[in-house]
């Protein structure tokens, strides 16, 4: 692993900095995490043991010597650091300005890389001294489960860095897939369409969210999961891609808004996990009863996708 830089910095820890330094910490970099709030790194602290656990549940490769540190104060938490990953709220201006706080207590030749699910790379970066140090690493929830970042160069971003964190992101052992900078990146892109035509099929009572979990899960979800759309064409035939897609491709869903039905949740106050009530209703201890199956399925699921031919 010796591509991982020794110091890393993590600013930002809320539900993602802690996953994303249980990874680097078992890869063996000493990773500082930096928050503006001392309650938040309270709880990361407990996120980041809950994380590493799963890591050694899942029984990834470690490199000895990684360790943690929480601290409120970003000068100590930037000194000396090589690799800085932002994962601040999803605003640019506040990133925009966190961005501008990190390059003035770094060395010129430190990556600065960004959490971002979809903020353009370049508009960011708009403001940056040094804009060539800095490029997209878009981690997917929960991070130190989903072995895969999309590494995003914006127009500024020098090669070589990207070259670097395509070599960082192998050195933790996780698949880097280089795009070019585009609305939502590549996974977020095909995860709305595929959100945007279930819940319209939802609000349309075409199926239960019971069946449409079913359908997705056990069909396409599990298919996916092995054999990846492009190489699934090629298995389909392109001549059955082309007679299906001639009739479905005009029923699909193409609204461009947010969904009414899901702007009438958010009203009521059904967010989901976090309220105890979305799509599904949650009763006492159910929520934290679902996240310990997801991350027991999500374990199995990787050792198991890990073990077989790539295809
Ligand atoms: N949550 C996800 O599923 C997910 C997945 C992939 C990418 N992302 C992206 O990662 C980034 C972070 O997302 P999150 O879900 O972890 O957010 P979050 O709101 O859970 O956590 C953000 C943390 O940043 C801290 N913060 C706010 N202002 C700060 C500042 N000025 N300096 C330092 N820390 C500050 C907050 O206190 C909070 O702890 C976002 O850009 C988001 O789009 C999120
Ligand atoms: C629905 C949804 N939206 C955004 C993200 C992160 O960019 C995720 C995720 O799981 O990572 C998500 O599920």
């Amino acid at each position: 692993m010796s591509s991982l830089p020794a110091i890393a910095t993590v600013v930002g820890s809320g539900t993602m900095g802690p996953g994303i330094a249980a990874t680097l910490v078992r890869a063996g970099a000493e990773v500082r995490v930096y928050d503006i709030s001392a309650e938040a790194l309270a709880k990361a602290e407990n996120t980041f043991a809950f994380a590493s656990g799963v890591l050694e549940q899942l029984g990834s490769d470690t490199v000895e010597g990684g360790s943690v540190s929480f601290t409120t104060d970003i000068a100590a938490a930037l000194s000396g650091s090589l690799f800085v990953i932002e994962a601040v709220p999803e605003k640019i201006e506040l990133k925009k300005t966190v961005l501008g706080q990190i390059e003035s207590l770094v060395g010129k030749d430190v990556i600065i890389a960004t959490n971002t699910s979809g903020i353009p790379i370049t508009a960011m970066a708009e403001s940056m001294t040094v804009p060539g140090r800095f490029v997209g690493m878009h981690w997917s929830n929960p991070p130190h489960l989903i072995p895969m970042i999309e590494v995003i160069p914006g127009k500024a971003t020098d090669a070589a860095v990207t070259d670097q964190l395509v070599e960082i992101v192998k050195a933790f052992g996780y698949h880097p897939v280089i795009e070019k900078e585009i609305a939502g990146f590549v996974e977020n892109r095909v995860l709305y369409a595929i959100l945007r035509e279930c819940v319209a099929l939802l609000e349309e009572g075409i199926v239960t969210p019971e069946g449409l979990d079913t359908a997705v899960k056990w069909g396409i979800g599990y298919k996916l999961s092995v054999i990846g759309p492009t190489r699934l064409l090629d298995m389909a035939g392109m001549d059955i891609y082309a007679a299906v897609s001639s009739y479905l491709n005009k029923e699909l869903n193409s609204d461009t808004e947010t969904p009414q039905v899901v702007t009438d949740m958010i009203a009521a106050g059904k967010l989901g996990f976090k309220t105890g009530g979305g799509m599904y209703e949650y009763g006492e201890g159910d929520v934290a009863a679902k996240l310990k199956d997801i991350t027991a399925g999500l374990v199995a699921a990787r050792k198991t996708l890990s073990s077989i031919t790539p295809v």
